[in-house]
């Protein structure tokens, strides 16, 4: 278990973490997001112990991470996968870290075979790809056999194999009661990993729940209905108290309304459908849409009139104060690909 309570961190004039309270919970994945700059490693690094917290605590077990005698027995981390001695062999760089930690030397080995590095264990790794640092780093995290792990970012550089494996692996020390926290940008991933999301913006907490939980509250789940015969349709929805709005395509869409109640209506009135689905927002769309406010740096995109517009999520609220600001008559557009940052 991982407990946070009111942790703070800031840089100068910059809070980077802002009192962040929350428990990470052993037996499941626990996935860590946040839009570039949230905080995300700040936080991961104040729990490793190499950021002291200005405020608040965090505690791993009930320990802060200097009291743990063999830290590497409590707590695997990949955070920075290039943080490895490149000159210094993928095995023996283990070695060090099994031996400083009094872990038997065999298990340099096995965790060598988890990762499937065993073939290069002999060589060294700044000779390595981006995806092979990654697992000499999983392999580093999972050497004393911990009963925490963190992750950030841990998909980096995997090939769809890799992402495959990791997600696998990942569930799997789940499964066997670990607690395992795991920071990813790539939300299609995540809501294939994690069951429970904890998602920060500028810092702070915005959400602690479940994944189906999240997805439901911070998304639109409508139904969807096709037919040949939109207008008597929409006045048979209309009749039964609903509200059908007409999509791009030109199917109904109806929020709140339930698909099998809506076949029964059509069924009634005779009406011929093609198709009746119940469309439900994905993890990105959610996250978006929660994140929009707190989204520190937006980029532009530029419209059809060559003036820049910024990029709002589907459905997204305008950030407070409202969406960064567009370039002002006489004021030369920021170049293409450029962030602003918002309020500058
Ligand atoms: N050592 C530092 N000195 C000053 N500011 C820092 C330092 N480390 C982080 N920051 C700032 O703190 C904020 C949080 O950064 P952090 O790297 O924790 O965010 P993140 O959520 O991990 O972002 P990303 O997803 O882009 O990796 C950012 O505004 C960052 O610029």
């Amino acid at each position: 278990m991982i407990e946070l309570e009111d942790l703070t961190k800031r840089y100068g004039d910059k809070l980077a973490v802002d009192g962040l309270s929350f428990t990470v919970r052993p037996g499941t994945v626990t996935g860590f997001l946040g839009p570039n700059g949230a905080g995300k490693s700040t936080t991961m690094r104040m729990v490793l112990g190499l950021d002291a917290p200005t405020r608040g605590d965090v505690r791993i077990e009930g320990k802060h991470y200097g009291e743990l005698r063999e830290p590497l027995n409590s707590i695997g981390a990949l955070l920075e996968a290039k943080g490895v001695h490149g000159g210094r062999r993928a095995y023996d760089h283990l070695l060090c870290l099994a031996q400083s930690n009094g872990i038997p030397e065999r298990r340099v080995g096995e965790v060598l075979e988890m990762v499937g590095l065993q073939e290069v264990a002999r060589k060294r790794p700044k000779g390595f790809s981006l995806g092979m640092g990654q697992r000499l780093g999983i392999a580093a995290a999972l050497l004393g056999d911990p009963r925490i792990l963190m992750f950030d970012e841990p998909v980096n550089g995997l090939d769809p194999e890799g992402i495959h494996w990791i997600r696998n692996l990942m569930q799997q020390l789940a499964r066997e009661g670990r607690t395992v926290f795991v920071s990813s940008h790539l939300m299609s991933e995540m809501a294939q990993t994690a069951e429970h999301l904890v998602v920060i913006g500028q810092g702070k907490l915005l959400a602690d729940t479940s994944m189906s939980q999240f997805i439901a509250e911070n998304s639109r789940t409508h139904v969807r209905v096709r037919t040949p015969e939109p207008e008597r349709m929409r006045d048979v929805l209309v009749e039964a108290g609903l509200r059908p709005v007409t999509g791009g395509d030109g199917a109904l869409e109806v929020d709140g309304g339930e698909a099998p109640r809506i076949g029964e209506l059509a069924a009634a009135n005779g009406v011929v459908l093609h198709e009746l689905s119940t469309q439900r927002a994905s993890l990105e769309e959610a996250f978006m849409r929660l994140t929009a406010q707190s989204v520190e740096y937006h980029a532009y995109a530029p419209g059809a009139d060559g003036t820049q517009l910024p990029q709002t999520p589907p459905g997204a609220a305008p950030p407070p104060g409202g969406a960064a600001p567009p370039p002002q008559p006489g004021q030369a557009p920021p170049a293409w690909g450029e962030d602003w940052k918002r309020g500058r």
